[in-house]
């Protein structure tokens, strides 16, 4: 059993529990008083820069505690003063210590779009992501079926979100393209095994249609791996341990942001 399969089978037992509490039916009311998605694309790929995604993150499988995080909402403001186009909302709870109250917290503080990270495999997940305000919906490729894949990706872009679907090789790219992701990651660490290898993303990156966002995940430590991402052909980059670990936050999201627009970048990225 991988760590990604142990991951899963505790991530189905909490939705078990959220199924029983709360019908679908329930959640379906509540996805449809909310305002609508904000559009994704755009402001994750925009010309003659690499943007930053900023993530909320309190713990992980690999590292342990990572920060407390009492204010989730405070800190996302910060992330979005630094100029972050999008903020990353962990809610597994078992392993990375978040909830979905996070994701109402962090939703009801920023303007700028809203991730739920988390291992869905059902789209009862997806509805809550909605319910709960969330604008992009991260799907994993190694933990999901072929047909449940494409049936997630057509659930979360029918209400209007963004799939943010990941890959950790060229043959889960091809997965991702046929199920009909416009935005793919390629997430450096391997969930099987939690090793990471920041040269996942230059391996793999070309295999993604030139049409698709191409996101890098994991592994940034400052702005040299943001350029290095950037000579890489990503569009964005997800940083989250770097940030939470971080005392000054806005400033470090602030100095990935530079270095994703930096004008050295211009020429490799045209
Ligand atoms: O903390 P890092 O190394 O900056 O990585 C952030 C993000 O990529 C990572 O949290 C992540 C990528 N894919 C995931 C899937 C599930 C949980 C977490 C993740």
């Amino acid at each position: 059993m991988t760590v990604l399969d142990d991951i899963v089978a505790g991530v189905r037992e909490d939705l078990a529990a959220r199924e029983a509490a709360t019908p679908l039916g329930e959640l379906k009311e509540r996805a449809a008083r909310r305002e609508s998605a904000l559009q994704c694309v755009a402001r994750l790929k925009v010309a003659d820069a690499v943007t930053v995604i900023a993530e909320v993150k309190r713990s992980s499988p690999s590292k342990g505690a990572l920060a407390s995080i009492s204010d989730p909402a405070a800190l996302a403001a910060e992330y979005e003063k630094g100029g972050a186009v999008a903020i990353s909302v962990l809610t597994e709870q078992r392993r990375f210590n978040g909830s979905l109250d996070d994701l109402d917290a962090v939703r009801a503080r920023v303007d700028v779009p809203v991730l739920r990270k988390d291992f869905v495999v059902s789209p009862y997940q997806v509805w809550e992501a909605r319910a709960h305000g969330a604008d992009l919906v991260l799907l994993i490729v190694a933990a999901l079926e072929q047909t449940v894949l494409e049936s997630l990706v057509e659930r979360v872009h029918s209400l209007g979100m963004t799939a943010l679907v990941e890959v950790h090789d060229t043959e889960e790219v091809a997965r991702a393209v046929d199920a009909g992701a416009r935005v793919i990651g390629v997430n450096a660490r391997d969930l099987r095994s939690l090793e990471v290898d920041r040269t996942t993303f230059s391996r793999v990156a070309p295999a993604i249609p030139s049409d698709v966002v191409k996101v890098a995940e994991s592994g940034v430590r400052g702005p040299h791996d943001v350029m290095d991402y950037a000579r890489a052909g990503a569009d964005t980059v997800l940083v989250g341990e770097a940030l939470v670990t971080d005392d000054a936050p806005r400033q470090s999201v602030a100095d990935l942001v530079a270095a994703g627009a930096h004008p050295s970048l211009r020429a490799v990225r045209q």
